[in-house]
């Protein structure tokens, strides 16, 4: 069990306490304020929803919290430090010489800075090559990106031991290998930030009508192609050459403000407070929190179903999640349930119920040996029929696993009964399903291969020393069997 402490639990370091915890590390957390162990449980609630319904695998067990009253006790025994306090250098500088007092010498010690280089940081540090920069984005628990900033006193491998870290926790690790204020992305967020107050100070847009430029415009094209290559495709077929001809000369126009900076006046403050009072301040923090978090998850949940940008990510880490293991029924389905499946009534809408049985089905065909490689020679089994009985409500964030039974698989047939268990195993759905082989060359139905065959005879022969399912055949509408 690897153990992660966390200096510092504000927004940023709650976020990091959810990334590591409900990735399987025992978790240590140290912030003297008022009211701070609340508001990480707030933090936490959050991520418990949201994080794991990225995955249709389940996320490792959690790990252990431990609140702790000082912050040797939260870095004592550390494998990775993240401080996470506010970004003020002197600040920063003097929680980093404590951690380092007691923290183990091999601890891998990381700062969420925005800005600040890690030259800057390791200034009068004992061990220097063990600070470096690990600059997340907020929720930390569900945006993978990490800006990895090593100075010139880091040795590699522990930049390499950083980055692989950070992927195991289904992170994105940029490895920014020249230090410079404010890395990378946040150069990028200070641009749109600086113009975005110009643009309200001088009265041409509300701060309503700025969100509203981005998120229905170019903000969509940038969460799966970034900057460059949706202007290259803005070039049309002559690509980037041609878009940077086309707009270069206005780069001489008058279309920024950039290098200047607003002053920020208490009248400027009280003009973009006030508007974003006006457009948000109906809602709590926590409410527009999970607002966010569902839409994330929405979002990347379309990008990895076709395996692009953040997507891509998320499904490489869950191929690292344990596959559900073969049991007597094997279990073919453990996950969580994502909020995105619930609806009006507040519990999973009546169609993921169809889903879970047909990844169980899916992942049964894996079992036994029809996998993408198979299909891809040309064979498959299509569903031909589907029996679902709905027997309790299921609610986002809700553990499931789904059970496989082997009803019959003597020729063409793959008939399974799969039953959907919610918490403490109750029997939330049963789902009967009948698939043929079909060859997908001519779309007609045809006998699996041998090795198919064989495999799928195997389960079957072991499932029918189980009970006939109670529900098994039945049609609609008919009545429960009396209990004999
Ligand atoms: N808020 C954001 O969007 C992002 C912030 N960051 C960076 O993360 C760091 C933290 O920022 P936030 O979480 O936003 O600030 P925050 O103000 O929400 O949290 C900072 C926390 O540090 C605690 N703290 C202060 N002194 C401490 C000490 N000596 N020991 C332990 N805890 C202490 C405070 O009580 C507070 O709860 C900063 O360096 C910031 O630049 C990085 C990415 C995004
Ligand atoms: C505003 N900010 C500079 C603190 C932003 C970040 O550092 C990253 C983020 O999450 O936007």
């Amino acid at each position: 069990m690897s153990r992660a402490a966390i200096v510092g639990g504000g927004v940023i370091g709650g976020g990091w306490a959810a990334r590591f915890l409900l990735n399987g590390w025992d978790v240590a957390v140290c912030d003297p304020a008022p009211g701070a162990e609340d508001r990480l449980k707030a933090v936490l609630a959050n991520a418990r929803r949201s994080l794991p319904s990225l995955y249709d695998r389940a996320l490792p067990p959690e790990g252990r919290l431990t609140y702790c009253g000082t912050l040797a006790e939260a870095v004592t025994g550390a494998d990775w430090v993240q401080e996470s306090v506010p970004e003020q250098l002197d600040l920063k500088h003097r929680v980093l010489a404590e951690i380092e007092a007691h923290a183990p010498n091999a601890a891998l010690i990381g700062s969420s800075t925005s800005g600040f280089t890690p030259t800057a940081l390791q200034e009068g540090a004992r061990r220097p090559a063990r600070i470096l920069v690990a600059h997340p984005f907020n929720p930390v628990y569900l945006l993978p990106l990490v800006e990895v900033v090593p100075s010139a006193a880091t040795p590699s491998d522990l930049v390499a031991r950083a980055m692989e870290t950070l992927t195991s926790l289904g992170m994105k690790p940029l490895h920014v290998r020249h230090e410079i204020d404010a890395h990378i992305a946040d150069r990028l967020l200070e641009s749109v930030w600086r113009e975005a107050l110009w643009l309200i100070r001088d009265g041409i847009c509300t701060t309503r009508e700025l969100d509203d430029a981005i998120r229905y415009g170019f903000g969509l094209r940038w969460a799966q192609m970034g900057l460059f290559e949706t202007y290259r495709i803005a070039g049309g077929e002559d690509g980037m050459a041609h878009f940077m001809g086309q707009f270069g000369p206005a780069l001489a126009w008058p279309w920024s403000r950039l290098t200047d900076v607003p002053d920020f006046t208490p009248d400027l403050v009280e003009l973009i407070a006030g508007q974003s009072d006006a457009q948000s301040g109906h809602r709590t923090i926590r409410e527009l929190e999970r607002l966010r978090d569902d839409n994330l998850v929405g979002i990347l949940r379309a990008l990895r179903k076709q395996g692009a940008a953040a997507g891509a990510v998320i499904a490489a880490h869950e191929a690292t999640l344990p596959a559900p293991e073969p049991a007597p029924l094997p279990v073919t389905v453990a996950r969580a349930i994502p909020q995105s499946w619930t609806d009006y009534n507040g519990h999973m809408n009546e169609a993921h119920y169809l889903e879970l049985g047909a990844q169980a089905t899916d992942r049964f065909m894996e079992m036994i040996g029809c996998d993408a490689a198979y299909i891809a020679s040309g064979g498959s089994y299509f569903t031909v029929e589907n029996h679902l009985r709905y027997l309790a409500e299921l609610m986002a964030g809700d553990r499931v696993t789904v059970t496989t039974q082997v009803l019959d698989g003597a020729g063409k047939k793959l008939h399974l009964f799969h039953r959907i268990h919610g918490p403490e195993g109750t029997l939330a759905a049963t789902m009967e399903t009948l698939c043929l082989h079909m060859d997908l060359a001519t779309r007609r139905s045809a006998p699996p291969p041998d090795r198919i065959g064989a495999a799928l005879t195997a389960f079957a022969e072991a499932h029918a020393a189980c009970p006939k399912p109670e529900g098994a055949g039945r049609h609609v509408g008919q009545r429960p069997r009396a209990a004999p």
